[in-house]
């Protein structure tokens, strides 16, 4: 794989997420420039999307770096074909659709395909690379596919981004490449691909099974006479302090039993969860979202 120091990004498909990585890569890029790395920057970005609504969209976004981005209006082989290393942002179920256009696989060649639709792995991927094109000229894919599942905090600079070690050995560098990528908006942690449908779903899926537990906490502040908007902020910050522990190393058996004080409140607060039966609830939810993962990329 040689990929040029100055790289071309592309990114079909710019929605939510493709947004916020896109956002995070563009603000992280100028504190990234001091610190030590392998010596890549993004030279230009090509934007592909569905609507006329989302180009203006991110025209109005984007409007101060508009001089290295293009946007396309549904020209996904444009992007392709003028990026080095594309992101693919679209749901999972337009991905066939998408690599199988006439010309796609020839566009991909050599090139590095970064997915992060919940479900499709490396295999389908490449398979739905093959789809089209001249199989006896190119009997093996030479798209560099890496699967890589961000979370919604890339929009400020504080994803996990977990990413399927390679495949091929051949993979490596493009697993190095995004995690360079991803490292702009946040951190990032290589892990099996046989474990990506659950582990890529606990990268992704549980700040949202988190703001359940917040709206719980923030209804028995209202129910006690207190206003949910300054609850949150008591929240917000309980939460940003028990990252900063769990940075830290505690065990979060150990800080349990720290707060808990006999004969004290937090530990009716536990009993409670215990009663009401949170924890399996949320090993399910967990499970749930990577069975769920797993029929996506079934269909
Ligand atoms: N949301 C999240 O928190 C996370 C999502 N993901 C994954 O990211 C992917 C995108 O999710 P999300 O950003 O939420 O979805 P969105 O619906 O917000 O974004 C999808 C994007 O795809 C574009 N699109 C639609 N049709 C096409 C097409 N034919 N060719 C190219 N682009 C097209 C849409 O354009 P237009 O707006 O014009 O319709 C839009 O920009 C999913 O596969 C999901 O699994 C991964 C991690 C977290
Ligand atoms: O709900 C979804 O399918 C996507 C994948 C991870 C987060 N959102």
């Amino acid at each position: 794989m040689s990929l040029p120091q100055r790289f071309n990004l592309g990114i079909v498909g710019c929605g939510q997420m493709g947004t916020s990585i896109l956002s995070g890569i563009l603000n992280g890029e100028v504190e990234r420039r001091q610190e030590d790395q392998p010596g890549w920057t993004v030279n230009h970005i090509f934007i592909s999307v569905q609507s006329a609504s989302s180009v203006d969209r991110l025209r109005n976004l984007l409007s101060q770096h508009l001089p290295r981005v293009t946007i396309y209006q549904s020209d996904n082989l444009a992007t392709v074909r003028n990026s080095h290393v594309v992101i693919l942002g679209c749901k999972p179920a337009l991905m066939h659709t998408i690599l199988s256009e006439t010309g796609m696989r020839e566009a991909l060649e050599s090139k590095i395909l970064i997915s992060i639709l919940a479900g499709m792995d490396t295999k389908s991927t490449q398979d739905a690379i093959l789809a089209n094109g001249n199989p006896a000229e190119h009997p093996e894919s030479q798209v560099h596919v890496v699967r890589a599942m961000p979370n919604i905090a890339a929009r400020e600079g504080a994803s996990i981004t977990v990413v399927a070690s390679p495949a091929r050995e051949s993979d490596r560098d493009a697993v190095r490449v995004t995690q360079w990528l991803f490292n702009h908006v946040g951190k990032t942690q290589e892990i099996p691909e046989s474990q990506f449908d659950l582990i890529g779903s606990l990268a992704g899926c549980t700040s949202a099974m988190f703001t359940v537990a917040i709206d719980g906490l923030l209804d028995q502040c209202v129910a006690g006479g207190f206003k949910r908007s300054e609850g949150l902020q008591v929240i917000t910050q309980t939460l940003l302090g028990l990252a900063k522990l769990l940075e830290a190393g505690n065990h979060p058996a150990a800080l349990r039993e720290e707060v808990s004080s006999p004969g004290g409140s937090t530990i009716q607060g536990l009993l409670e969860l215990e009663r009401q039966g949170v924890r399996s609830a949320f090993a399910s939810a967990l499970g749930a979202a990577g069975e769920r993962a797993r029929e996506l990329g079934r269909k």
